[in-house]
C-alpha cells in the first residue's frame, strides 16, 4: 500500500486574524507548514506527501517546498470552503489509484512527531482506519440548550482528538460518497464522516502528544516558540 500524507491548509485562520493563514506564520524561523511537511517528508513509512490549500497560495507552497527541497511533495491541490471540502479534494485526486491510504494531517499541528506516524503506519498495514487521540484529563461537561449541564460523561471513554487520522482511500471515498447526499452533512474532521456514514467501521485510537496542539489562536504561537525549544 502506499501511503500518502495529506497536509489540509486550506483554511484561512479567521480565529487567528493574522495577515495571512496561520500556516505561513513562522514558529522558530521556519513557516507552520513547512515544520509540518518536513515531518513527514522524514517518516519513511511515508510515500507521498500531498498539500491542500487556498488557490491564491499554490505559489507560495511551491516555492517553500522547492526552497526546502522536499522531494515527497508529488500534488499540490486547491481546496475548499470547509475543511472536509479540502478533505474531498485529496481523495478525488487519488480515487482512481489502487492501494492507497491518506493520511490526513492538520497543516497547523506541527508538532506530531515520528512514533505518533509509526503507530499510525503499523496501524494502517493491519487494514485498520486509526485516529490520534489523548485521554481527557479534564471532566467534560455535556450541555443542554440553555448552557446548562445535562450530564457529565464518564471521563474513561473521553480522548481529545488530533490528528493524523488515516484510512484507505477506499474507506474514506465510500464515507464521503454518503455523506454528499446528505443535505445536512457538516463535519469538523474525517473521523466523524466515518462514524456517520460507515458506522460499521471501526475506528482504531493511537496515542497522541500534548505537544501535538493545533495552531488556532495568537497565544499558540509563543506556545509554539516553547515546544521548539523542549
Ligand atoms: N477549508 C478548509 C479549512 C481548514 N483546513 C485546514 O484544516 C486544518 C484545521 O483547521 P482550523 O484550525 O480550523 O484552520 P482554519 O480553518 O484556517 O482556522 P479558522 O477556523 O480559525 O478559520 C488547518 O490546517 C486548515 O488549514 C482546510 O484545509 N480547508
Ligand atoms: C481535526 C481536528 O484538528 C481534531 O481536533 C479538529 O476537529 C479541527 O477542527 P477545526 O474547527 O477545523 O479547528
Amino acid at each position: 500500500m502506499k501511503n500518502v500524507a495529506v497536509i489540509l491548509a486550506g483554511g484561512t485562520g479567521k480565529r487567528m486574524g493574522a495577515y495571512l493563514p496561520k500556516q505561513f506564520l513562522k514558529i522558530a524561523g521556519k513557516s507552520i507548514i513547512e515544520h509540518s511537511i518536513a515531518i513527514f517528508e522524514k517518516h519513511t513509512g511515508i510515500s507521498e506527501i500531498c498539500v491542500v490549500i487556498h488557490s491564491n497560495f499554490v505559489a507560495d507552497v511551491e516555492r517553500i517546498v522547492k526552497e526546502a527541497g522536499f522531494s515527497k511533495v508529488r500534488k499540490i491541490l486547491c481546496g475548499g470552503k470547509e475543511r472536509s471540502d479540502s478533505s474531498l479534494a485529496a481523495i478525488s485526486a487519488y480515487e482512481k489509484e489502487l492501494n492507497v491510504n491518506l493520511i490526513f494531517h492538520d497543516a497547523v499541528r506541527p508538532f506530531v512527531n515520528q512514533g505518533i506516524i509509526d503507530d499510525v503506519v503499523s496501524c494502517l498495514a493491519e487494514g485498520k482506519s486509526v485516529a490520534v487521540a489523548i485521554p481527557s484529563t479534564d471532566t467534560i461537561f455535556r450541555l443542554n440548550d440553555v448552557k446548562c449541564i445535562e450530564s457529565v460523561p464518564p471521563r474513561d471513554y473521553l480522548y481529545r482528538a488530533q490528528t493524523p487520522q488515516a484510512f484507505s482511500c477506499e474507506t474514506i471515498k465510500k464515507a464521503y460518497h454518503l455523506a454528499l447526499k446528505d443535505p445536512n452533512f457538516k463535519a469538523s474532521d474525517d473521523c466523524g464522516v466515518v462514524l456517520k456514514y460507515l458506522p460499521k467501521e471501526p475506528i482504531h485510537i493511537v496515542e497522541g502528544d500534548e505537544k501535538n496542539i493545533k495552531i488556532t489562536f495568537e497565544q499558540d504561537l509563543a506556545k509554539g516558540e516553547n515546544l521548539i525549544d523542549l
